[in-house]
C-alpha cells in the first residue's frame, strides 16, 4: 500500500490523541508529525503511556509551527485546534502544498454573515472558505476527493444530519417544526481546565446549555437547508452528561401530510445501502452510546407515532470519533484513494 506523510496539528487533545491512535494503525499513513506547545520535545509514549511500543509512535511532540510542519514533508495535516485557531494554519499549511482536514468549524459555515452571525466575529480568510469542502463522506464523496481543504462536521451536527438529510431530501418531513435533543459527554469540551468541567460539577447530573443558539445551528441550519432546498430553521438543545465520550441524539419532525411511514426505513436503507458507519437498526430500536462508543459507527433507529403524525429518529455516535477523529479520516481515505474504511474498524 501507498504511504502518505501525515501530521496532526493539537495532537494533545482529545480528538487529536484520537487521530494518533487510529493513524497509527492505519496501513497506509506515515505519522511525520504531531504538535503540542506545552509538550514540544517530549515523547509521544512519555505524555501519553498508551502510546508506548506501538510501532510508529516512536515521535516527539513538536511545537505548533507552521514552516516546521512543512519541513517534515507532511502531504496531509489534520487540525485538531480551537476554532478560531485553526484558521490560520490552514492557510499556511494550504500555501505550502499541504493537504488539510480541519476538524474546527473555521470552513464549515459557508456563508460569512451566518458565520459572524454564530461566532461573533467576521471569517478570518474568505477566499480559502469559498474552496473549502464540507467534509461528511456519505454525502461528499466527489467534492472530498478533489480537495486543498476539508471542514470536517461537528459532532453534533453529524448525528443530527446522517437521519434527517436522506429525509428531507425525499421530502418526507415538513421543514417546519423539527425539534432536536443531543445529549453530549465530556470529551466534548475539549481537554481543557474550566469549572464548570470538573468531575464534581458534571459527575452524577445533567443539565442542558447552549440554549437557545447553539453554535451548531449554523452549519445544521445550513446542511439541513441544501437537502431540503429551502431555509430551515430547527430547535436544538444540547445536553451535558457525565460520560467521557458519546452522543445520544432524539429529533422530532412531523410527517408531511400524505405521506406513507414506511418510506422513512426505505429510504434511510436506500440512502445508507454503501455506507460503511452507518448502521440503520430498523423501525422502533433506540440508539444507545454504548454501543458505537470508541467506534467510527453511527446508529441509527426511528419510530413513528401515529398520535401525533411524528417521526422520532433515534442516533448515536462516539463525538471524538465518527463526530471527529474517525470521520475525518474517513475523509483522507477518500481524498487520498484509500479503502474508506482503513484503519477505522474500531469495535
Ligand atoms: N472534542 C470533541 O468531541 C470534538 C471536537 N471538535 C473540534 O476539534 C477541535 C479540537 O478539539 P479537542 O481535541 O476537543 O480540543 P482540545 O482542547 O482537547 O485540544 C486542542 C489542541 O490544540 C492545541 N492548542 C490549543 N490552543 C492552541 C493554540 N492557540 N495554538 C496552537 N495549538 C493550540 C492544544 O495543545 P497545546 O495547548 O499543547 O498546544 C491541543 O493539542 C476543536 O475545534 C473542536 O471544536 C470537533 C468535533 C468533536
Ligand atoms: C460538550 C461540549 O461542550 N461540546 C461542544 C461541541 C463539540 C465541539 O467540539 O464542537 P465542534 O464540533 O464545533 O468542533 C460544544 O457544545 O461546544
Amino acid at each position: 500500500m501507498k504511504q502518505v506523510k501525515v501530521a496532526v496539528i493539537g495532537a494533545s487533545g482529545y480528538t487529536g490523541q484520537e487521530l494518533l491512535r487510529i493513524l497509527l494503525r492505519h496501513q497506509g499513513v506515515e505519522l511525520v508529525c504531531a504538535t503540542s506547545r506545552q509538550y514540544a520535545g517530549q515523547m509521544l509514549e512519555d505524555v501519553f503511556p498508551r502510546f508506548r511500543h506501538v510501532p510508529g509512535a516512536d515521535l516527539r511532540f513538536t511545537d505548533s509551527d507552521v514552516p516546521a510542519v512543512a519541513a517534515t514533508g507532511a502531504e496531509v495535516a489534520f487540525l485538531a485546534l480551537p476554532h478560531g485557531v485553526a484558521a490560520a494554519y490552514a492557510r499556511g499549511l494550504v500555501d505550502a502544498g499541504v493537504k488539510v482536514i480541519d476538524l474546527s468549524a473555521d470552513f464549515r459555515i459557508s456563508d460569512p454573515a451566518v458565520y459572524e452571525e454564530f461566532y461573533d466575529k467576521p471569517h478570518p480568510d474568505l477566499d480559502l472558505l469559498k474552496e473549502a469542502v464540507y467534509g461528511m463522506p456519505e454525502w461528499h464523496g466527489e467534492e472530498i476527493r478533489k480537495a486543498r481543504l476539508i471542514a470536517s462536521p461537528g459532532c453534533y451536527p453529524t448525528s443530527i444530519l446522517l437521519p434527517l438529510i436522506p429525509l428531507l431530501k425525499a421530502g418526507l418531513l415538513e421543514t417546519e417544526g423539527i425539534v432536536v435533543c443531543s445529549s453530549s459527554g465530556v470529551s466534548g469540551a475539549g481537554r481543557k481546565a474550566d469549572i464548570s468541567l470538573l468531575f464534581c460539577e458534571c459527575n452524577e447530573s445533567v443539565r442542558a446549555y447552549g440554549v437557545p443558539k447553539h453554535r451548531h445551528l449554523s452549519e445544521i441550519e445550513q446542511e439541513l437547508g441544501a437537502a431540503a432546498g429551502e431555509k430551515i430553521v430547527i430547535s436544538f438543545t444540547p445536553h451535558l452528561v457525565p460520560v467521557n465520550t458519546g452522543i445520544c441524539t432524539t429529533t422530532s419532525a412531523k410527517l408531511k401530510p400524505g405521506a406513507d411511514p414506511a418510506q422513512i426505513g426505505k429510504t434511510l436503507e436506500g440512502a445508507y445501502k454503501n455506507a460503511p458507519f452507518v448502521r440503520l437498526l430498523g423501525a422502533n430500536k433506540c440508539a444507545d452510546t454504548k454501543n458505537v462508543t470508541r467506534t467510527n459507527f453511527v446508529d441509527i433507529g426511528w419510530a413513528y407515532d401515529p398520535r401525533t403524525g411524528r417521526i422520532v429518529l433515534m442516533s448515536a455516535e462516539d463525538n471524538v470519533i465518527k463526530g471527529a477523529g474517525g470521520q475525518g479520516v474517513h475523509a483522507f481515505n477518500v481524498l487520498c484513494g484509500f479503502d474508506p474504511t482503513e484503519g477505522l474498524w474500531i469495535i
